[in-house]
């Protein structure tokens, strides 16, 4: 755990980086920093391992005062990940990742051995390990940060916007790979970013800050979306912040109609195995009493899978519907049912205003009306 204990920062020229923290990130989970630009939240991140000392205050690391320990040993025992992942440049990548352990005494062979582990755990194909860093793509190199940080198994990962030098779709990847990991791992993790998506996604715990380090609100992602402490905080959120917090609920549970009949006039057509190939529209009016024997058909049918995807997925699903139906799949993609449109509405009201759900435990919900 650690704890930010009134921990400021100015520098020599005046500047106040960082007014007087207090804030817990608690054990095993991921706590995000977000807020604009030179809030503060890089500062916050590296009063911990010792990068940047606060001017007054305390930062306590499982009840120690950082300030106390000795650096280098701290820095050893903390996994970083910067932007554009930070890999010497001169170094594989195998030996990019033993870094730590080897600077810990590692012998050669078991560095490279938990290297080779590494790689594997953060998704990259064993080859990879032979590369230099200029030979890998920029997901690729972030990968590897991710891997090295985790090198020595530190139960503490800071990580400074790891996902912002990629595109959207690589960072999606990213995050995705990161969920999947604290799944296994349960490091504490402190993220820094700017993106509210990225916070949302990826926090137990989010952190909004207002300029010198301020603390706007504290809540997990879907009371932060719900119940914004004021009027900057929910600006900061962004509009649909609703549609947004669909995307913490799952749909599960919503009654489903056998989806072979049709279904106001159209009907989803399947293939051999029973997945879905497009609607087939009910046949077009007569014009001038001549009757059409032609039908429209819609081949793009957008999906849901029940307990796998959210809220947002299946209202998606039942928008996107010609008949206003939501299409249920199971993970091999064959139809379940139909959801129509006023089932997954009635989804939405059962699972109640996100303001209703539960903290994730250890965590709590605070909101600060503003920065005093
Ligand atoms: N060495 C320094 N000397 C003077 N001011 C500094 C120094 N380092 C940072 N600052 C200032 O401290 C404030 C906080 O900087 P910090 O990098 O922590 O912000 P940030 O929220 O991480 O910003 P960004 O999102 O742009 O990375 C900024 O106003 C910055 O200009």
């Amino acid at each position: 755990m650690i704890r930010f204990d009134g921990a400021a920062k100015r520098h020599p020229d005046g500047t106040l980086a960082v007014e007087g923290l207090d804030l817990t990130v608690p054990q095993g989970r991921t706590t995000v920093l977000v807020g604009p630009s030179g809030c503060g939240k890089t500062t916050i991140l590296r009063m911990v391992n010792r990068m940047v000392e606060p001017t007054s205050g305390r930062v306590l690391l499982d009840g120690a005062d950082v300030a106390r320990l000795d650096a280098a040993k701290l820095r050893r025992g903390i996994g970083y990940v910067i932007q554009q992942a930070g890999l010497f440049p001169h170094r594989r990548v195998v030996d990019n990742i033993a870094t730590v352990p080897r600077l810990l005494g590692w012998d050669r062979r078991r560095a490279r051995k938990r290297a080779m582990e590494l790689l594997e755990l953060v998704g990259l194909a064993p080859e990879t390990a032979r590369r230099y860093p200029f030979q890998l793509s920029g997901g690729q190199q972030q990968r590897v940060g991710v891997a090295r940080a985790l090198a020595a198994d530190p139960p503490l990962l800071l990580m400074d916007e790891p996902f912002s030098a990629v595109d959207p779709v690589v960072r999606a990847g990213l995050q995705d790979e990161l969920l999947r990991l604290q799944a296994e791992l349960n490091k504490t993790v402190l993220f820094v970013t700017h993106d509210i998506e990225e916070a949302v996604r990826l926090g137990d715990q989010i952190v909004v800050l207002r300029e010198h380090g301020r603390i706007a609100q504290v809540a997990d992602p879907a009371t932060l979306l719900a119940a914004p402490a004021d009027e900057q905080v929910a600006a900061f959120l962004g509009r649909d912040r609703g549609l947004r917090g669909l995307a913490l609920r799952p749909a599960t549970d919503i009654p489903l109609r056998p989806a072979g009949e049709p279904f106001e006039g159209w009907t989803l057509t399947v293939d051999q195995d029973g997945r879905p190939t497009g609607w087939q529209g009910p046949a077009r009016a007569p014009v001038d009493g001549v009757p059409l024997d032609r039908t429209e058909t819609i081949r793009q049918v957008a999906v849901y899978q029940p307990g796998a995807d959210t809220l947002r997925t299946a209202l998606d699903s039942a928008v996107l519907s010609p008949a206003r139906a939501a299409v249920a799949v199971d993970r091999d993609g064959r139809v379940l049912g139909l959801a129509p449109r006023a089932a997954v509405l009635d989804a939405l009201d059962a699972a109640g205003p996100d303001t209703r759900t539960q903290p994730a435990a250890g965590i709590t919900a605070s909101g600060v009306t503003d920065g005093r």
